[in-house]
């Protein structure tokens, strides 16, 4: 079979985008890892599929897999790259669109300046939602803020859910010298956390500022994490070490992060802003 695909990026996060709204499109596990091999196929982070809108008031749906074959919930950087792909495309002449990913629906907006915003929706605090597995372990308080530390780790965790399931830790000085691709496995697949876990290292440079790197869930450390960058910002937000709006260095480019969740309530959605780039289309032989 032969596959068209557009290679895009934002901030270093790179997909493979596939156009499946005119016929149906079954990948199995294989041809997925085969297109995001970095040697043997395209490479990238996460493969996205766009297929046709499937219930009243949204524009799209999308299909988003991670280059080691699993379908996932959730991809911020992906959602920026979507709308962007939408317009270069012309498969839409909006600049706002409503797109329906696994288990929600985002409203993605093109801005006059390139960037995109998106409406990452509300962030969840409760176990299951990940799900995380606290029973007979005892958190620390933080702010009134929950901190866990897991058996054989020497970390503190923050959990919640952006959709697909996040576990940050603050780390004191330079992230640059934080044990990402050493420790951030092991938080991965711990087994505290059934279905894995995205696991973000959080440096906090100031109220508004952060650098952050994020060893997520099947696919290693990447260049930046759009849901990655939504729960550090809302964690630290709810440890009390950050204000609503936050510059978010990842080590491929800058994101900003606004929630008000504690001034109008933990529900409040979360709004990513951010760049979304096509590297170049081609064709490939799966
Ligand atoms: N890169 C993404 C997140 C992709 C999914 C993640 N690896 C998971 O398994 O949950 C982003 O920008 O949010």
């Amino acid at each position: 079979m032969k596959l068209r695909f557009t290679k895009m990026q934002g901030a270093g996060n790179d997909f493979v985008v596939i156009n499946a709204l005119q016929q149906p499109l079954t990948l199995t596990p294989e041809q997925i890892r085969r297109l995001g091999d970095r040697r043997f196929g395209v490479g990238c982070d996460q493969i996205l599929v766009i297929e046709p809108g499937k219930v009243a008031g949204v524009d799209f749906s999308y299909r988003i897999f991670n280059n080691s074959g699993d379908e996932v919930e959730h991809c911020g950087n992906g959602a920026r790259c979507f709308v962007r792909y939408v317009a270069e495309h012309g498969l839409s002449d909006k600049r706002s669109i409503r797109v329906q990913t696994l288990n929600a629906v985002l409203e993605l907006h093109l801005r006059d300046d390139g960037r995109v915003t998106v409406d990452m929706g509300a962030p969840r605090f409760e176990h299951a939602a990940l799900p995380f597995d606290s029973s007979g372990l005892c958190a620390s308080s933080r702010n009134g803020f929950e901190l866990w530390p897991l058996e054989g780790l020497n970390c503190e965790l923050a959990v919640l859910s952006m959709g697909n399931p996040h576990a940050v830790q603050v780390v004191s000085g330079d992230v640059d010298a934080a044990p990402v691709l050493t420790l951030g496995p092991l938080v991965e697949a711990h087994r505290r956390f059934p279905r894995k876990v995205n696991a973000g290292f959080m440096q906090i440079v100031s109220r508004s500022e952060i650098r952050l790197r994020v060893f997520e869930r099947d696919a290693g450390e990447t260049l930046a994490c759009g849901t990655g960058a939504c729960a550090a910002v809302v964690a630290g937000i709810r440890l009390g070490l950050l204000d609503e709006c936050v510059e978010v260095h990842a080590r491929g480019g800058d994101l900003k992060i606004e929630w008000a969740g504690l001034s109008v309530g933990l529900s409040a959605p979360v709004f990513m802003t951010g760049p979304a780039q096509t590297v170049f289309e081609g064709e490939i032989e799966l």
